[in-house]
């Protein structure tokens, strides 16, 4: 485990069977209110992508803005939100992707990217990789280089983050829950 992936995972609060029996939920709270753990958090994802002249940072809705603000501040890039659906008021493209119960469906503004452009995919976690993927299929569609779709958390055992580099994303997580 690396300098950042330690701390970082130490900070994260796990509340047993919430939402429901059965799930353990990875709280991130306890990271964003400790000063240290959360500048520690934006400097893994800056460290990562300082050097790699990145054009925008695409976060998704709602946990996803909170790390994907400051790193794009930090790189100097731009940050395009990735919605649940019906938030976006101008043009949009919508991707559906399915839960544990029905569908849900992402959005993105179709003048989101310039084509060609460089684009890192942040959000908190990838569990099963349905948002994730999801995602990636809307700044694909625009045209946009996807270098990279990372997250703080990855939960191994739910296959997300396999299931996203078979589609042949490069994937990036500071620190992984498996087996408990
Ligand atoms: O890999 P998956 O199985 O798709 O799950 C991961 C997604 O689920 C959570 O978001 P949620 O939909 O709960 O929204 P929130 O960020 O608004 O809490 C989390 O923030 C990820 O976006
Ligand atoms: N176990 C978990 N903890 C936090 N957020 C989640 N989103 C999906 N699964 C989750």
């Amino acid at each position: 485990m690396d300098y950042f992936a330690d701390s970082i995972k130490k900070a994260i609060r796990t509340v047993p069977d919430w939402p429901k029996p059965g799930v353990s939920f990875r709280d991130i709270t306890t990271v964003l209110q400790d000063r240290t753990a959360f500048r520690k958090l934006v400097d893994a994802f800056v460290h990562r992508y300082h050097d790699q002249k990145i054009d925008a940072i695409a976060a998704i809705d709602a946990r996803g803005f909170i790390i994907g603000s400051p790193l794009a501040y930090e790189l100097n890039a731009g940050l395009v939100l990735v919605r649940k659906k019906g938030k976006l008021p101008f043009d949009t493209l919508v991707e559906d992707y399915e839960l544990e119960y029905g569908t849900a469906s992402v959005e993105l503004h179709k003048d989101a990217f310039r084509p060609g452009d460089k684009v890192v995919l942040v959000d908190d976690l990838i569990a099963t990789g349905g948002t994730m993927l999801a995602a990636s299929r809307l700044i694909r569609q625009i045209g946009a280089e996807i270098v990279e779709v990372s997250a703080m958390i990855d939960l191994p055992d739910l296959g997300g983050s396999r299931k996203l580099r078979d589609e042949g994303l490069s994937v990036y997580t500071v620190c992984e829950f498996e087996g408990d």
